[in-house]
């Protein structure tokens, strides 16, 4: 059984067909990139698996379970997380603050008048433990707000991560980094799928990063499946190289 499975699934938003016949699947603990030029639908795709809003054609299963219909609340609680493009976090306060909050909410907390010193406790350690994974430690009583925009993102990685995901879904994580920003985010993104055994789907437009860290890597282009395969499949594809990357961008990746 297939962790994830997207059979024939479509969308049209009246006349216009943001994706057509995808069908695809993903195994447990795999890191798939979701590749392709602007407009191609990948943000679409992210949006029908995290129930944003439903496919108008075709049927999408998580777990062996139908989830086509299924809200992203109850998405979330089945373990299907994913960031935006925009960065949330709450900026005005610290980082320690946003661990908080998204601990406390994860562990029905948030809304208790009050909570025992043993619940205190599991959630600072929690937060610990979080602010570990991301190595974000040195900077935990820093005000989110003036971090550098890759310390944000990855404070908000520790956000999603304490919701527990099993299925993460990373829409440009390094967009706008310098480059040793990119690094850290790149060594995360690896460490979050090899070391927590978090299946990743992610939305990258730097093929260095699409080549060096995906396991397979699915090429939209125009709504639909361009190709799929490992980096050296996609590379050698001449579909793939005509219609997207161009003989210097795959020069430049492999
Ligand atoms: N809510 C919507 N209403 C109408 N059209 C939409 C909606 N969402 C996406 N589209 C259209 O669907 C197509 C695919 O958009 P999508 O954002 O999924 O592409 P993308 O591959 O993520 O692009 P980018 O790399 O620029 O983020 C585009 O033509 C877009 O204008």
């Amino acid at each position: 059984m297939s962790f994830l499975v997207l059979d024939s699934v479509g969308r049209r938003f009246g006349a216009l067909r943001a994706l057509s016949d995808i069908s695809l699947s993903v195994e447990s603990g795999e890191l798939r990139a979701i590749i392709g030029p602007n407009g191609a639908g990948k943000t679409t795709l992210f949006n029908l698996i995290s129930g944003f809003f439903p496919p108008t054609e075709g049927n999408i299963t998580f777990e062996g379970a139908p989830i086509t219909a299924v809200n992203p609340t109850e998405l979330v609680h089945r373990g299907i997380i994913r960031t935006f493009q925009i960065t949330e976090i709450f900026l005005s306060l610290t980082v320690y603050e946003n661990l908080r909050i998204a601990v406390e909410t994860a562990m029905g907390l948030n809304l208790r008048p009050w909570i025992s010193r043993a619940q205190r406790a599991a959630v600072a350690e929690r937060i610990a433990e979080l602010a570990a994974i991301v190595r974000i430690e040195s900077k935990l009583h820093r005000v989110a707000g003036e971090l550098s925009h890759g310390d944000q993102r990855v404070v908000e990685i520790g956000i999603v991560l304490a919701k527990s995901p099993k299925l993460l879904l990373l829409d440009e994580p390094t967009a706008g980094m310098g480059d040793e920003e990119t690094r850290h985010m790149t060594d995360l993104i690896r460490r979050l799928n090899k070391e927590q055994h978090i299946t990743m789907l992610f939305v990258e437009h730097d093929m260095a990063i699409v080549f060096g860290i995906a396991d397979r890597i699915t090429v939209l282009d125009n709504g639909k499946m361009l190709a799929e395969g490992n980096a050296a499949e996609i590379a050698a594809n001449p579909r793939v190289q005509s219609a997207y990357l161009g003989d210097a961008g795959l020069g430049n990746a492999a």
